[in-house]
């Protein structure tokens, strides 16, 4: 980022404004003449003084400040939850058909009505964005409850809607095609269930064909909370209860060898001039479905951030952060950290056993696989050495389903006593 001198010495044609601008990201002035602020902040910017900073107030302080981290304020942006791309996304049978081929994913939900299905007897069920309906299906065959909401807001209701009514289920399992959020219900419900994880438990990453194959996100964990501050009767139960995000420092040679050193030897020539261009195209946001090799795990994973799904607040969603701290267990190469997700859902019975959906390279592999989130550079590691450091999942004030994780962290070697300098990374997922 350009320093204040710099900005001083360009010649750029100053630009007197006063516009409100949301602030995107936390910043923290490194000098007197600067403004610090946090992410989702509104500031007036009173002169964009060059390019890259400009002239600002908040709460009556006066500063310069970064224009990176400024959006115009969210009236500008038409559709700051993009919903007509997302719920067209799910219209199709595409995304239906990856999810319930999923088996550990479908099966473990359908475990969770078997392993209830006497308490559910009587019960009223919402199965919130259900998709064809495969969790309402199994309240409906598996158990006897009194009544469930199938509630999906695509077009796929249509099929749910047959569905219902082919397997025989329509004396119990009412479709509602509506956004959850948008819902009138004759009557609360005893039970939430619903099936909202994406990659890094929140963001789910969705190719739109719709939109000609960009990247969508999902974010619907929110909606799940809106609904359940709405709709779940006190005392009522959230499946999945509880959510874990886990993190791991691990190695991935193919990863840095297809997308790093292949440049450097090309058929006898040598293009490694392109390296710090592979590195921001290649490893500057997070890898998707990367299938971790629980032999790359440089030490024992730890979950970094817990969601309590009967008490986890809309606001808290804005930014989670999670601290760790790993004692590396071989000698390696430490390319960056791998995340995964596991949920947990509560028996209805007292002291009934819990069940749980592990995403992680110990467990059975689902659709989701892992996350990478690859360094700059890698890092050589002997057994003892230690990373301790933290992750911080930040919501994007401006498009509601996006976001950005940053990660930092600091080494020290088996035989120091002081850890380094630390060293960051954000990784935006996807402005
Ligand atoms: N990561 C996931 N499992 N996503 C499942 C998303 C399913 O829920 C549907 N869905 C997502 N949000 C909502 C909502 N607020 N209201 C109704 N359906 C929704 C979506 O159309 C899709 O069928």
């Amino acid at each position: 980022m350009l320093e204040m001198s710099e900005c001083e010495n360009t010649q750029t044609d100053s630009n007197i404004i006063t516009e409100e601008f949301i602030a995107l990201e936390d910043f923290s002035a490194t000098g007197a003449e600067q403004l610090s602020f946090s992410a989702g902040d509104t500031l007036l910017v009173h002169e964009q003084v060059c390019a890259d900073w400009w002239w600002a107030e908040r709460s009556g302080c006066f500063g310069y400040v970064p224009s990176a981290f400024l959006h115009r304020r969210v009236e500008d942006v038409e559709d700051a939850w993009q919903d007509e791309e997302y719920f067209s996304s799910y219209g199709t049978l595409k995304l239906h058909l990856e999810m319930l081929s999923d088996r550990p994913r479908t099966e473990t939900y359908r475990q969770v009505i078997v392993s209830n299905c006497a308490a559910l007897r009587g019960k009223v069920v919402m199965d919130l964005g259900c998709g064809t309906g495969v969790i309402s299906l199994f309240c409906g065959r598996l158990a006897q409850p009194a009544a469930v909401y199938a509630v999906e807001a695509s077009s796929v209701a249509e099929h749910t809607e047959k569905l219902v009514k082919l397997n025989r289920c329509d004396d119990v399992v009412t479709v509602f095609r509506s956004r959850a959020e948008d819902l009138m219900l004759p009557s609360k419900v005893d039970v939430l269930v619903s099936e909202w994880m994406g990659n890094c438990l929140l963001v789910d990453v969705l190719v739109s064909e719709w939109m000609g194959n960009c990247l969508l996100f999902e974010f619907m964990v929110e909606s799940v909370l809106r609904v359940r501050d709405r709709w779940l009767k006190d005392g009522g139960m959230m499946w999945p209860s509880s959510a874990s995000l886990s993190l791991v420092p691990c190695q991935a040679h193919a990863d840095y060898s297809q997308k790093m050193e292949f440049w450097e030897n090309l058929y006898g020539l040598d293009f490694s001039c392109l390296q710090p261009v592979a590195r921001e195209e290649f490893f500057s946001k997070p890898k998707f479905s990367h299938q971790l090799d629980p032999d790359d795990c440089l030490s024992s994973p730890c979950d970094v951030i817990t969601l309590d799904m009967h008490t986890l607040s809309v606001s808290d969603l804005e930014k989670l952060r999670g601290e760790f701290r790993f004692t590396i267990e071989r000698a390696g190469t430490l390319h960056g950290f791998a995340a995964w997700f596991s949920t947990f859902f509560r028996s209805l019975d007292e002291g009934g056993q819990p069940l749980e959906l592990n995403t992680g390279p110990h467990a059975e592999s689902t659709h989701w696989k892992q996350t990478l989130f690859m360094f700059d550079g890698p890092i050589g590691v002997e057994e003892g050495d230690c990373v301790g450091g933290a992750i911080t999942l930040q919501r994007n004030p401006i498009w509601r389903r996006h976001m950005s994780i940053t990660i930092e962290w600091r080494m020290k070697r088996r035989n120091d006593t002081t850890f380094s300098e630390k060293s960051s990374k954000r990784f935006p997922m996807w402005r």
